[in-house]
């Protein structure tokens, strides 16, 4: 039986997975609330597949609305071992066209209306998001993705807004100028709250518009993506598959698995009891669940 349980967040166009097997909607409860949906779980070849709609099936539930912490404490709780994210995301590029893929390796945040961290009152965390993804994971999903027949770009500054609207113009040209390559409203703080919970991730940003960039085109909109979504949510089902039916029987420790032992700095005399019950699911290797 392989050692990865490999959890998989599906963003906009993406609310089923066929491709598990077995597979079972249960339901989850978080010390943080409920997630955005209830966790598909089955299995692609001998590999564990735990899969969430980001948004929930029939996307009830826009970027400011979704609660992250109990997204990704459900993905540990499943036992979960690696996380991959998918995206639909806008370019700021002039070579990322729509249809393409990239393999996310960095973010700018500039989201503010969320819940950024388990930690806090009473037990205080800082973990490193200098190198934010998983390499390794990364690059299993690069092949995938490559295997699924999409043209793949294998590095991407992604740029977090906090919407639901899209970017002004002005805001389009600084992003570019800052150097972000892509745009979505969800990779952050998902990316933070899966380091946090020593979980390696990874993400693909499914392009499915140039934003409003472009002098001479139209400025995105909803109806444009959906468009997009449909061709690429079935690249984005095969990639789940290659990566799965990639992964090697046994999964080397990864140094993300271990993150919480440099990054906790309250002294454990005064650290929050109730708190710590809450992470029982995130932090439980440290404080021992
Ligand atoms: C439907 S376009 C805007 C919407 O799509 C992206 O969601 P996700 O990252 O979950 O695929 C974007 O971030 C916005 O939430
Ligand atoms: N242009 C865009 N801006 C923000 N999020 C997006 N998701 C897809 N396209 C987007």
């Amino acid at each position: 039986m392989s050692e990865w349980t490999l959890g998989i967040i599906g963003g906009s166009g993406l609310y089923q997975l066929d491709a598990l097997e077995d597979a079972q909607w249960i339901s989850v409860d978080t010390p943080w609330g409920a997630p955005s949906d209830d966790l598909l779980i089955g299995h692609i070849a001998d590999v564990k597949c735990v899969f969430l709609p980001r948004h929930g099936r029939g996307h009830r539930l826009g970027p400011s609305q979704l609660n992250f912490r109990a997204n990704i404490d459900a993905m540990k709780r499943a036992g979960v071992t690696d996380l991959v994210s998918i995206s639909a995301v806008g370019s700021l590029a002039e070579d990322i066209a729509p249809g393409h893929f990239t393999v996310v390796d960095q973010f700018i945040d500039r989201t503010f209306a969320r819940e950024k961290s388990f930690f806090g009152d009473g037990l205080v965390a800082h973990v490193s998001m200098a190198d934010p993804v998983c390499p390794r994971l990364s690059s299993y999903a690069a092949d995938a993705a490559r295997k699924a027949g999409a043209t793949v770009h294998y590095s991407g500054t992604y740029l977090a807004m906090e919407g639901p609207q899209f970017s002004t113009r002005a805001e389009s040209h600084m992003y570019r100028h800052w150097g972000a390559d892509i745009i979505g409203m969800t990779a952050m703080p998902e990316a933070k709250l899966a380091r946090e919970a020593e979980l390696p991730y990874a993400l693909i940003g499914m392009v499915t518009d140039y934003d409003c960039w472009r002098e001479n085109e139209a400025p995105v909109e909803v109806e444009a993506i959906i468009a997009q979504l449909g061709a690429n949510a079935a690249a984005g089902r095969a990639l789940v598959e290659h990566l799965a039916r990639s992964l090697p029987e046994k999964r080397e420790a990864s140094p993300i698995d271990t993150v919480l032992d440099y990054a906790l700095i309250t002294d454990p005399s005064v650290q929050d009891p109730a708190l710590k019950a809450k992470l029982d699911a995130v932090g439980g290797r440290v404080f021992g669940a």
